[in-house]
């Protein structure tokens, strides 16, 4: 079915609110069907008061945890890696519950408690904290296991990074590389990613860039520059970095069937409810929007950086989004609002 058209005026007042409401800087770029349009507001730095642009690079948070997933349903395809097999059959002993599968962990059903809960109870001092710190991912599993689950395998749908540091673990275990030269042989080198790198422990970020700005708990108080730091509390959960235009070729070579099999993809594509309008599948968000038009993506929000890559069913229409910004429900709320303006246009309730 054909998509009705972008409404990019609607496009632009969803940016221009979400810096109304906070945030520095917020920015889009729409890939419909080949006619890229390319919208920015507002500002990559506070201090040089620079214009955010689409060329700037930036954080990309969870939108990491869609390449991760991508990585291991290769390794699916290769036979390597079965989905319902325990986890503890790759990486003995790593989890309490051998029931614990592949499947469960990369569709949030593993019940392993997520450890940034704790870790960003108190939003900035969480992350001063442990901005500069270098964590194993076991080190990050201990934290998790030190809690109880919040499900028993293969129940309801509970988000938590601990699932894609298992999958990092995973990814290292079947491969004998790290994540990051695995992003980058099967999906960053092959489609041509030229702004995606994964620098983790390094904290800075290659060439032009936004800097990225955490809103603190108080209301009032400065905002905090967080560009800098490792995400090494995300890692293959978090810390990958990009543009909207390698993110726009990410997803949607994803949905056309470019980055694994359609067996795969159909894997990747098993829905379980996640709440509101959303589903989550493996490693992947279906969002299902006001007009009856359902999308494929992520979000991310790591300290200073919202951003949001998602593209239609054919994947001929994709959106990518970033405010540098975070910690503020009013500017995530209202960036979301760019998936309605870009897939449903002006019918967009
Ligand atoms: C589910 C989400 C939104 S949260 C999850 C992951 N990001 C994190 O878990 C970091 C949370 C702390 C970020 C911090 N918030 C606080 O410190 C709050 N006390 C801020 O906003 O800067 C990511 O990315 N995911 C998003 C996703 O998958 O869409």
């Amino acid at each position: 079915a054909t998509l009705p058209s972008p409404d990019l005026t609607g496009l632009r007042g969803v940016l221009r609110t979400a810096v109304s409401q906070g945030a520095p800087g917020a920015m889009a770029r729409l890939d419909d069907r080949g006619t890229v349009h390319q919208l920015a507001v507002g500002v990559a730095d506070r201090r040089t008061r620079r214009a955010l642009n689409n060329a700037d690079r930036f954080r990309i948070g969870s939108v990491t945890k869609t390449f991760s997933a991508v990585v291991l349903l290769q390794l699916v395809d290769a036979g390597k890696l079965s989905l319902d097999a325990p986890v503890n059959r790759y990486l003995p002993g790593l989890l309490p519950d051998n029931r614990i599968t592949v499947r469960h962990v990369l569709s949030h059903r593993s019940g392993l408690y997520d450890y940034s809960n704790d870790m960003f109870a108190r939003s900035v001092s969480g992350f001063e904290a442990v901005r500069t710190k270098v964590f194993t991912y076991r080190q990050l599993v201990k934290r998790s296991l030190s809690h109880a689950r919040t499900t028993a395998p293969g129940g309801a749908y509970s988000y938590s990074n601990t699932n894609f540091v298992v999958a990092g673990l995973l990814i290292e275990k079947l491969t004998g590389h790290t994540v990051g030269t695995e992003y980058r042989k099967r999906i960053i080198e092959p489609l041509k990613l030229r702004d995606t790198f994964y620098v983790h422990p390094g904290t800075a970020l290659p060439g032009r860039y936004t800097r990225g700005y955490l809103t603190p708990d108080t209301s009032g108080a400065a905002l905090v520059d967080a560009t800098r730091q490792t995400v090494s509390w995300a890692q293959s959960a978090g810390a990958l970095i990009s543009s909207t235009k390698d993110l726009d070729t990410f997803l949607s070579a994803l949905l056309r069937g470019k980055l694994m099999s359609a067996g795969a993809l159909k894997q990747m594509r098993r829905w379980v409810p996640a709440g509101g309008s959303q589903a989550y599948g493996l490693g992947l968000r279906r969002r299902d929007l006001s007009c009856g038009v359902s999308v494929y993506g992520h979000t991310g929000a790591v300290q200073g950086y919202y951003s949001y890559a998602f593209t239609s069913g054919d994947g001929r229409r994709t959106l990518s989004a970033l405010a540098n910004s975070s910690n503020s429900s009013k500017v995530h709320t209202t960036m979301l609002r760019t998936l309605e303006s870009s897939f449903c246009g002006t019918g967009a309730r």
